[in-house]
């Protein structure tokens, strides 16, 4: 019998159609967890709390369809929704993705976004266990990621204390130099595109920092001023940020090529989804992270001292 072409949007195939191919392969859900198929999903949580967190990518305002690839586009949902996660130094246990797209959406798009997922979500250690399939004008992917502390005690914004070292893990202001790039249509800075179109948070050192005793510690994903200004807001501390310690020679090279300035990138990129803690002063840092400051007492961040003349990062409703 013929049944006539392939589908081959979402339109065609239909939203159970859709689902049944997004979730073929996640069926193996972890021991103990009940996965996508059902009202809802199940998650084991080992120690009987959950830390649990959201965020969204909206085409055009996060991702446009032209600079990133749209298993990029999967990889940067779930990433910044884990790097929350490992920002309170617990691990992923599961995500669920709640999808809106126009229906002329390909089959194919579907399948490359749901691959970047995946294989995002595969190196957070954590499952997607469900999610949500609606129709809208433009692609909009919603993710809550739950995640498990162990015997840890969460590490929270508002712990640093003045003596305290202030230390990163991961990039900083690559996404920005990326973003510029695309901006400028230098699509041969592949470095510092690739870590815009789709971020690698370090999340194995947020777990290390807390149990080496990180005091406070947030994901960067407005700017390293701006997330350290929330620490350091939540904490009743100052934060000082050395320039010398942010030195990175992929910055400086990209900063050359569109004449840029790599201290702005740094010190005021958002998305790169590094990671930023307060450690006791007498701590030896785990391995992958690097002294960048210091807390001290009063209020603010400065760099080198100094106040930060210019905007300090990304604010959602200014542009
Ligand atoms: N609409 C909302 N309702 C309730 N709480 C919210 C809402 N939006 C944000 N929050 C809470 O406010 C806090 C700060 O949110 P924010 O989104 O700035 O954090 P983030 O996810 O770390 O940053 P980013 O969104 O830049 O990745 C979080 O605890 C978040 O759960
Ligand atoms: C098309 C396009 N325009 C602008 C940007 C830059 N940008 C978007 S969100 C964000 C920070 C986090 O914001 P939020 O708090 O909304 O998650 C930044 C720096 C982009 N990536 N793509
Ligand atoms: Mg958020
Ligand atoms: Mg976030
Ligand atoms: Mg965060």
């Amino acid at each position: 019998m013929d049944n006539g072409p392939a589908p081959r949007t979402v339109a065609e195939l239909g939203e159970f159609g859709v689902i049944e191919r997004i979730t073929r392969d996640r069926r193996a859900s972890p021991a103990e967890s009940i996965g996508p198929g059902d009202d809802a999903a199940v998650l084991a949580a080992p120690d009987g709390r959950v830390v649990v967190t959201t965020d969204m990518l909206v085409q055009d305002r996060h991702f446009r369809l032209d600079w990133s690839d749209p298993d990029d586009i999967g990889h940067k949902a779930i990433a910044q929704n884990a790097a929350d996660i490992a920002a309170m130094g617990a691990r992923v246990t599961g995500f669920v993705v709640a999808l809106a797209c126009p229906p002329d959406t390909t089959l194919d798009f579907v399948d490359r976004l749901n691959k970047g997922m995946s294989d995002e979500a595969a190196r957070a250690d954590g499952a997607i266990v469900g999610g949500d399939l609606v129709q809208a004008p433009i692609l909009v992917i919603s993710i809550t990621a739950m995640g498990d502390l162990g015997d840890r005690a969460p590490v929270l914004r508002s712990g640093a204390r003045p003596g305290d070292v202030v230390a990163v893990a991961g990039t900083l202001g690559r996404s920005d130099a990326g973003w510029a790039a695309l901006r400028a249509g230098r699509r041969d800075l592949t470095d510092v595109i690739d870590a815009h179109r789709a971020p690698r948070p370090p999340y194995a050192a947020g777990i290390t920092a807390a149990d080496r005793g990180a005091t406070a510690m947030s994901d960067v994903s407005d700017s390293l001023l701006a997330d350290l200004g929330h620490i350091a807001t939540a904490s009743g501390v100052a934060i000082d940020v050395a320039l010398s310690a942010l030195a990175d020679p992929v910055l400086d090279a990209a900063a050359r090529e569109l004449e840029a300035d790599a201290r702005q990138w740094v010190l005021t990129g958002g998305e790169d989804h590094a990671l930023a803690a307060t450690f006791p002063p007498d701590v030896a840092l785990p391995e992958g992270w690097t002294t960048i400051g210091r807390v001290e007492a009063g209020a603010g961040v400065t760099v080198d001292g100094a106040a930060w003349s210019g905007n300090s990062g990304w604010q959602s409703f200014t542009v």
